[in-house]
């Protein structure tokens, strides 16, 4: 087996012992997560009382699929904890997002959580953020002028597609604009200027929001916590 499968796997289940009977936990989206997933069915199976709220339709339908209670986002009053994925994490644990297409739900759920852990093997942790190409979310509608607006900063965006033909189309009904930047010198700064574009929904930029950093390195994981 590949030593990122076993290293998302060890991240993955060090997680789920943050989980006490009584959370509401915020499911992140991605492959770590679904190896999190595996792990807390186990527990669920042995009677742990938990209830997810899930960031993506694919992690709803895996949870739903290995037995894990869900929860509609709209009629809770608090997420205990939320478990994610990444595709960069840097020294201050800013993180780029949205590889899988799920940022923005995964933006909205990981903002309300009382505690965010993300979980990674050691291939994701960088000096600065840029390397991953930076997903951003886009209004269909015109997308190509939000494309110019964003090459604007120095960079090509790229439509993500499925094939030739097809575009990819977010579980909200966006697209999506790949934007390899290569480096991001204050991702807070950026990400607040990519905002103020018409048409752009969200940013897989997720600065100053997690807490812990759990990686998998050689079968075994670092724990790492913010310093305050
Ligand atoms: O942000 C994400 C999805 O939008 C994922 O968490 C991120 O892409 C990491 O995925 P993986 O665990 O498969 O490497």
């Amino acid at each position: 087996m590949d030593y990122s499968v076993i290293n998302k796997r060890a991240a993955g289940a060090a997680a789920v012992d943050y989980i006490v009977s009584g959370m509401t936990v915020g499911l992140g989206s991605g492959s770590t997560v679904d190896y999190m997933l595996d792990k807390l069915a186990e527990k669920v199976k042995e009677g742990l009382k938990v209830q997810g709220v899930p960031t993506s339709k694919k992690t709803e339908k895996l949870a739903k699929h290995l037995g894990i209670p869900i929860v509609d986002f709209a009629t809770i009053t608090k997420v205990d904890l939320a478990i994610d994925g990444a595709d960069e994490v840097d020294p201050s644990f800013h993180l780029i997002k949205g590889g899988g297409g799920s940022l923005v739900r995964e933006k909205i759920v990981d903002a309300n959580a009382q505690q965010l852990i993300i979980i990674i093997d050691e291939t994701k942790k960088v000096p600065q953020l840029g390397t991953y190409p930076l997903p951003i979310e886009i209004v269909p509608f015109g997308w190509q002028k939000t494309a110019e607006a964003i090459a604007a900063f120095g960079v090509e965006p790229k439509l993500r597609k499925l094939s030739e033909q097809d575009v990819f189309v977010s579980d909200n009904g966006n697209y999506i604009l790949d934007c390899p930047f290569k480096l991001i010198e204050d991702p807070h700064s950026l990400h607040q200027q990519l905002k103020q574009l018409v048409g752009v929904i969200e940013t897989g930029l997720f600065t100053s929001m997690a807490d812990i950093v759990i990686a998998g390195e050689e079968g075994k994981v670092e724990k790492l916590t913010k310093e305050k």
